[in-house]
């Protein structure tokens, strides 16, 4: 059989739009635009287009964009203090410090900084807690993005099996967490977990969120299976000066074969953590104007 593909470009494209529609109308009864600002430390060149990609988005989903960039031997204090003067601007509804941070920079010490009303990427401990105890917060964009798309294939994840491969703050740990709030059985696996080929064999749902190029194998699927490849892995080029190919965690050449349903890398999992993001922003700014959140987004 060959898999049906999960197109999270096309779905991220359509949600971009619909926030798009919303911010118009959120700028037209606040009167100011909602607003994003972006804080990159350093060069990273990966870092450096999704940055990029973030502001454009922004500004073509009516947004205003700030960008902040810094160079990479940046003191933590002056980081915290951008983050600081950030959180008390009030054209500002989302902050985001892009990751990974160079250096010796502690991440979690600067995101600690940014106030969680604007914790738009769902990182602050605050978020990761509300999203624990099922209260109202931020969720991690590319976790949120993967389960909207789950939704969308399969409406009721209720009772199904899912095994979440991974387990980081960002990712695995949230990704199980909006799984286990569906009503689903999650398994969480990682680099300790025993047999891992059979532990996904049971698996109705997929989540591969290891960072290790085509990792997941296709004999290791239950046939019909949803896989969600969360990986980005930029294959060594065949010959100097090419760009090398962009993989998933998963082998998706042969698991489209054995699976029901899978994302492609590109254009699956990613474009959804940047359309989400400008859907959180525009969340927060209705917050901040004491507006009811758009319904459905
Ligand atoms: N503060 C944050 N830092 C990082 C996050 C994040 O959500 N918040 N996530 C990633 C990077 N990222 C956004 O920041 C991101 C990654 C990938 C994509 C994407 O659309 N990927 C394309 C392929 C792009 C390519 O050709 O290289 C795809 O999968 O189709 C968007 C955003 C780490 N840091």
């Amino acid at each position: 059989m060959t898999a049906e593909l999960i197109d999270g470009k096309a779905f991220a494209a359509n949600l971009r739009e619909r926030v798009g529609d919303h911010a118009a109308a959120f700028a037209e009864k606040a009167g100011r635009k909602a607003g994003l600002a972006v804080v990159l430390v350093g060069a990273d060149a990966a870092s450096e287009v999704y940055v990029r990609s973030k502001g454009k988005a922004t500004v073509a989903a009516n947004m205003e964009s700030f960008e902040h960039r810094l160079p990479a031997d940046t003191a933590e204090e002056d980081l915290i203090a951008l983050v600081e003067r950030l959180n008390a601007d009030p054209a500002v509804d989302g902050i985001l410090v892009q990751l990974p941070l160079p250096g010796d920079l502690d991440e979690q010490a600067v995101i600690a900084a940014i106030d969680p009303g604007k914790d738009v990427d769902g990182f602050h401990v605050e978020s990761a807690g509300r999203l624990m105890v099922g209260r109202e917060g931020f969720v991690p964009c590319t976790p949120l993005g993967c389960i909207m798309l789950l939704k969308d294939r399969h409406g009721d994840l209720s009772g199904m099996n899912a095994v979440v491969i991974g387990r980081s703050n960002i990712v695995g740990k949230p990704m199980a967490q909006l799984l286990l709030d569906a009503n689903a059985t999650v398994t969480i696996a990682h680099s300790r977990t025993k047999d891992l080929p059979e532990v996904v064999q049971r698996a109705d749902i997929v989540v591969a969120a290891v960072g290790r190029a085509e990792m997941v194998k296709a004999d290791w699927l239950k046939p019909g299976a949803t896989v969600i490849d969360v990986g980005i892995n930029r294959l060594a080029p065949a010959e100097e000066g090419a760009k090398g190919r962009l993989v998933g965690d998963v082998d998706f050449e042969a698991a489209k074969e054995v699976a029901g349903a899978i994302t492609p890398v590109p254009g699956g999992v990613g474009p959804m953590t940047i359309a989400v993001l400008l859907r959180n922003t525009l969340v927060a700014a209705h917050m901040h104007e004491g507006l009811d959140p758009p319904v459905g987004l």
